[in-house]
């Protein structure tokens, strides 16, 4: 367990009940001169769904991928401050940042399954990563992820067809089985549902909500209807700040800052 925050320091945030599994300290993040998260701190649960929801441009996706270092991918942008996830932090030199992002999945707003079947964009993973050493053990893996993410039923009979071949919610509940299949810890959501349709928006709510007991899961949302549904703790982000955390229902019910207030009355955003 970390070393617990001081509550009364400015723009820090301890989670309020469970054990942190990821611990954000004085995390700022900049695009060459430009400055996108402000000294950000907040300690994210286990076995929770925690939402992050702000206006756009408030820095919410930027935030989400330091949590698994893709902003190393993104030309120009630095982080500062720590990310620990179980203690340790991600940003040390020497980290394997190909492992950290199998502990650390992503699913992205718009499904981006591999131009391969759907058996190899679920067994890819677990072959890199060395966790089968047998056919029969790659096939279990490959069909217990499908299960999980709801699909299985939907594809089993045709795994050798192009994972590009599914309709958009199909493609993102076999990228979310593709983030399952490596056994993370934690699964990162940017606007997970933003690309799909009512339907698929609630069979991926749904399975957010299956999920949840097994991994900690932090997603990116629009809709604050869908943080309300899908989450327990919810983060509202303000110009690269987080402006008020805690449990969901006293977010939406009794936000304590006037600029959340405003934002879930729909006043700005
Ligand atoms: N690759 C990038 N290069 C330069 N600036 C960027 C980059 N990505 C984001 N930004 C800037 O950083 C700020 C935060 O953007 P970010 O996408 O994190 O916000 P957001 O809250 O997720 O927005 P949205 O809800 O619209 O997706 C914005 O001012 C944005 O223009």
């Amino acid at each position: 367990m970390n070393a617990p925050l001081n509550a009364a320091a400015e723009n820090v945030f301890p989670e309020p009940v469970a054990e942190a599994k990821i611990s954000a300290r004085n995390v700022s993040v900049y695009y060459g001169a430009k400055q996108a998260i402000d000294s950000v701190s907040i300690d994210i649960p286990k076995n929770y769904v925690t939402a992050f929801i702000g206006p756009s441009g408030c820095g919410k996706s930027t935030f989400l991928r330091t949590i698994n270092r893709m902003n190393d991918t993104i030309a120009g942008a630095r982080v500062d401050g720590e990310i620990l996830l179980d203690g340790e932090d991600i940003y040390r030199s020497g980290m394997d940042v190909v492992q950290l992002r199998a502990r650390v999945g992503m699913v992205f707003q718009k499904p981006n399954p591999f131009p391969k079947t759907i058996y190899e964009n679920i067994a890819y993973g677990p072959r890199i990563h060395g966790l089968t050493t047998s056919k029969s053990e790659l096939d279990g893996i490959v069909e217990s992820s499908l299960q999980r993410a709801g699909l299985w039923d939907e594809v089993k009979d045709r795994l050798t067809d192009s994972g590009t071949a599914l309709s958009g919610g199909q493609q993102q509940r076999l990228c979310i089985a593709r983030a399952i299949a490596v056994d993370p810890e934690v699964i990162l959501m940017d606007e997970p549902c933003s690309a799909l349709d009512p339907i698929a928006t609630a069979r991926i709510e749904e399975l957010i909500d299956e999920l949840r007991g097994k991994f900690a899961i932090v997603i990116v949302t629009h809709s604050m209807q869908q943080a309300a549904r899908v989450s327990q703790r919810t983060a509202f982000f303000h110009l690269g700040k987080i402006v008020e955390y805690g449990t969901t229902s006293d977010i939406f019910t009794n936000p304590r800052q006037e600029r959340t207030k405003d934002y879930i009355t729909g006043r700005y955003g």
